[in-house]
């Protein structure tokens, strides 16, 4: 669905010219959760916004469903861009506005054919209860649900995640994991995630680059791959870590 084909991109920073993203190759199938791991400044935020053409390559192709996404322009571009969905670390809410105004706003902005209803996306992410709640009244972990939202109801079909748990504890990153997982399989989507937590790789994706200083350096399938894990009490993870030798 997704064909990477050697990109390359260079910023000039006050240290001169460096390439954040150096000769990368890569597919991803439709409704493949796939991740993007390295560390911090190995390329993957920049690699995964190549997609939906928030940066463009100084050299090679992105192609979705077989359109080159850097040559899109106007109509054509934002179409494309209406196809993606995407979430983020910092859940990027409007604090003035209520969970449902939140969610509603993409539909505020673009027409989209084949929205969902503000009832099925809050009651799949289990928010309906708060639909009148402000993002200051609501958990990190609710307000991802509200982000994830936010994204479904476009009906997306390409979900992009940016470090969609980094600033989660452990047992809710692995509830924002169950409701991504479901929502890949309910919605038919294809997910990409950068992240660099190892165990939501685990957890979630199908397959993961391994970005190194802008290169691809191994492509990993992952076992075990997405498995059903029985979220534990937080009290019962302190106990295994601490008496763990
Ligand atoms: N618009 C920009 N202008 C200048 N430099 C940039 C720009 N965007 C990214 N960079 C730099 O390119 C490098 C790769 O950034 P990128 O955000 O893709 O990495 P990352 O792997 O996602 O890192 P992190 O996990 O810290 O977000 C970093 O050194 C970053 O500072």
């Amino acid at each position: 669905m997704i064909e990477i084909e050697t990109v390359s991109k260079s910023f000039t920073g006050r240290e001169g010219t460096f390439k954040a993203v150096d000769a990368v190759t890569l597919k991803i199938a439709a409704r493949e959760v796939f991740g993007i791991i390295g560390e911090s400044g190995a390329g993957k935020s920049t690699l995964m916004r190549f997609i939906n053409a928030l940066e463009i390559p100084d050299e090679g192709s992105v192609k979705m469903e077989g359109v080159d996404v850097g040559r899109l322009k106007g109509k054509a571009l934002r179409d494309h861009q209406k196809d993606i969905g995407m979430i983020f670390q910092h859940f990027n809410l409007l604090g003035n506005k209520t969970v449902e105004e939140n969610v509603r706003l993409p539909l505020m902005l673009h027409n989209y054919e084949q929205s969902l209803s503000l009832e099925e996306v809050l009651d799949f992410v289990g928010l309906a209860d708060k639909r009148k709640n402000y993002p200051a009244e609501l958990s990190g972990g609710e307000k991802q649900r509200v982000g994830i939202a936010r994204a479904l109801i476009t009906r997306p079909k390409v979900l992009l995640c940016d470090e969609p748990t980094s600033a989660l504890d452990e047992n809710t990153t692995y509830e924002i994991v169950d409701v991504l997982r479901k929502a890949q399989r309910e919605y038919d989507m294809t997910i990409i995630v950068v992240t660099h937590e190892l165990h939501v790789i685990k957890a979630l994706c199908h397959r993961a680059a391994v970005l190194e200083k802008g290169k691809l350096i191994d492509t990993v399938e992952v076992v075990n791959k997405p498995h059903e894990r029985s979220i534990k009490s937080y009290h019962e993870r302190i106990l295994e870590v601490l008496r763990d030798d």
